[in-house]
């Protein structure tokens, strides 16, 4: 089942217990749910392919990294536990992302296939002391690889999302976290943005973590931005 929601909710927790309570108080067709390196490594693919069973879409966000062999074989391996999507870091180059694409390609079924920009933890200074030009520039730069590279988008802050748009079109995905509602806290993200406001400035999918996990009724938070996006089926 999927779903109208463009909602993706990281569970940032730190067991399978609390991940699977929060999963079972939800319905696949009221967002989707991501599952990063903190989960994953407690907690392993038998998390990933319980929340598959129970029919929700996963992202599964391992944001890969190393020579193209070994991320093509890892994002195989992710594809076979049924994810809807996973995701590599663009800067791993050209060869890491093409050999990835060919490997997924070749599969029956297959994930999609995204890669991170700048993370939305980053600011100027930051890139700045990596010798790396300010955000947008540097978004850009690594969007327009990965496009050319055909995967299917990137994972962006929503400031870079209209101009992604206009450069690489409708159908590239761009997967925005830093979404922050008004009045919640940054936490350690810097390049944030609303839910409504990225939407309307073209991302794709929303990640979303604490603002709803750690929110004092996680369902209600989630069912709140759904109602802010005008989400049908609440
Ligand atoms: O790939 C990601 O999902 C990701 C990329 C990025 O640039 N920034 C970023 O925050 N994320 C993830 O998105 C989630 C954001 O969580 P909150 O800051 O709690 O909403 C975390 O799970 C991050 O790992």
């Amino acid at each position: 089942m999927s779903t109208s929601s463009p909602v993706i909710v990281a569970l940032d927790y730190t067991s399978a217990a609390e991940a699977l309570a929060f999963a079972d108080r939800l319905r696949p067709d009221l967002c989707r749910l991501k599952v990063g390196k903190e989960l994953f490594t407690r907690s392993g693919p038998v998390l990933v392919e319980q929340l598959v069973a129970r029919g929700f879409d996963v992202f599964l966000d391992l944001k890969f990294h190393d020579i193209p062999n070994t991320v093509a074989q890892a994002c195989k391996a992710a594809a076979e536990l049924g994810v809807w999507m996973v995701n590599v870091h663009a800067s791993g180059g050209r060869r890491m992302m093409e050999t990835t694409r060919d490997a997924l390609e070749a599969l029956p079924q297959r994930p999609l296939l995204i890669a991170v920009t700048v993370l939305t933890s980053m600011n100027a200074e930051d890139l700045s002391e990596l010798d790396l030009p300010e955000p947008a520039v540097q978004v850009e730069k690594l969007a327009r690889l990965t496009h050319d590279c055909g995967l299917d988008g990137v994972v962006c802050s929503a400031h870079e999302a209209s101009l992604l748009k206009s450069i690489c079109g409708a159908d590239f995905n761009l997967i925005t976290p830093g979404i922050r509602p008004a009045h919640s806290a940054a936490n350690d993200q810097s390049r944030v943005m609303t839910p409504i406001e990225a939407v309307a400035a073209g991302a794709d999918y929303l990640v979303i973590g604490r603002p709803i996990t750690q929110s004092a009724d996680p369902v209600e938070a989630l069912l709140a931005i759904n109602r802010s996006l005008l989400i049908k089926g609440q």
